[in-house]
């Protein structure tokens, strides 16, 4: 896992594209042509026929994504190699199973993709360890016109293989590190801040890649190049979201939910989000995740005297300074959104009917206010 770069790289692009395949690279903006990434994958792809599609924004767009879904509709491409963060990865996501759907392909976000009877393969070469969505299938994105983020998952959406080198990491801005260490930490919250259910493996699996991110997070930080911290990251980000702590155990995923408005509307980075909501989450839920918050404070934090609510409170608080720690604000208020933030959102959790949230279904708009209002 830590041999440096080498030609092995080369060697993989090589096996793993079909050499009848008509391949469709897809990137970002101006990073991976500067940091030499798509010179190289464009080299590996050898007298491949290739075209490419750049310009994929963060939180990608429906209608940025349709003019990709045209041009592999048009060239009859067959193969999606994605360039990039999660923002990419998930875009070409959505263009593997739009260029093939029958209807209009926004059906596939509205009905979270269980409409996907076939979708074009896909491979990875990751640049920002963050989402896990180079090992998992799901995929987010945002239309525009309406501020509507919709996730929307299916097992045709699996990356066929996906390159990760840590090297490639050295280029990210902090706030990505940052923005990546925080959405990590988050997903795994997700799968493992619910309920016990004697899931022994998947809890200490959870809890030592939290304590792994809280480890590794200043040096990730602080030190761009520390190619061991960075495959680290990589690595924890990747499990983090490949469905193995999250086999068999309840999830919540509310923060991420309402997070999504949150970005839709206020374009806020996504690890942002999930930043705002978590804490006043697991303050209002506190009742109902007693018991994993007790562990999460005990294994993760060494939080081990006080009474029960003060280690709850203190493990909460925990959360909130690491995530501050960062650089990362944990409030609305930050951002300068106040009450008018609060109602915008419960609107658009209304009309996406994101009215039944977390592990026990029981996060309504009622409750959703109360979390939105305790991170003011
Ligand atoms: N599919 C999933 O399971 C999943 C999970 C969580 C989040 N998401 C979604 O993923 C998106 C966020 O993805 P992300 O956090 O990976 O960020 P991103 O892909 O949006 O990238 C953020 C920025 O970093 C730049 N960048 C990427 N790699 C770089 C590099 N090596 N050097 C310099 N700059 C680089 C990009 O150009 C972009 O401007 C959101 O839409 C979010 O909702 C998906």
């Amino acid at each position: 896992m830590y041999r440096r770069k080498s030609d092995t790289f080369a060697f993989h692009y090589a096996t793993l594209v079909p050499e009848t395949a008509r391949v469709l690279i897809l990137y970002g903006g101006a990073s991976a042509e500067k940091t030499g990434t798509l010179a190289e994958v464009r080299a590996a792809l050898g007298s491949r026929s290739v075209h490419e599609f750049g310009g994929i924004e963060p939180n990608p767009s429906y209608e940025t994504l349709m003019r990709a879904v045209q041009l592999v509709r048009a060239e009859r491409l067959d193969f999606l190699l994605a360039v990039g963060g999660g923002s990419v990865i998930d875009g070409s996501k959505f263009v593997a199973a739009a260029a093939l759907y029958d209807g209009e392909p926004w059906e596939i976000a509205e009905q979270g993709g269980a409409n996907i009877r076939r979708a074009l393969p896909i491979g990875t070469v990751l640049t920002l360890p963050a989402t896990g969505s180079e090992m998992n299938n799901g995929a987010v994105v945002t239309r525009k016109a309406t501020q509507a983020k919709l996730p929307f998952r299916n097992p045709l959406l699996f990356p066929q293989f996906s390159i990760l080198d840590p090297s490639k990491t050295f280029t990210l801005p902090t706030k990505q590190v940052a923005n990546g260490l925080v959405d990590a930490y988050v997903h795994t919250i997700e799968q493992y801040l619910t309920y016990p259910v004697q899931a022994l493996v998947q809890d200490r699996f959870a809890e030592g890649l939290l304590q792994t991110l809280i480890e590794i997070a200043p040096q990730a930080v602080a030190a761009p190049d520390d190619y061991t911290t960075r495959a680290n990251l990589m690595w924890t980000a990747t499990l983090a979201l490949n469905g193995l702590i999250g086999a068999g155990v309840p999830q919540d995923w509310a923060t991420h939910m309402i997070g999504h408005e949150l970005t839709a509307l206020y374009d806020i980075d996504h690890a942002r989000t999930l930043a705002i909501v978590l804490p006043a989450l697991l303050e209002v839920q506190r009742d109902s995740k007693h018991a994993k918050l007790l562990q999460y404070g005990a294994r993760v934090w060494n939080i081990s005297t006080g009474s029960e609510a003060e280690r709850i409170t203190a493990a909460i608080a925990s959360t909130r300074a690491f995530f501050e720690g960062l650089g990362i604000p944990t409030r609305l208020s930050a951002y300068e959104l106040g009450q008018d933030a609060v109602e915008a959102v419960l609107r658009q959790l209304e009309s996406h009917r994101m009215t039944a949230l977390g592990e026990h279904r029981d996060i309504d708009l009622a409750r959703s206010r109360r979390i939105l209002e305790a991170a003011l």
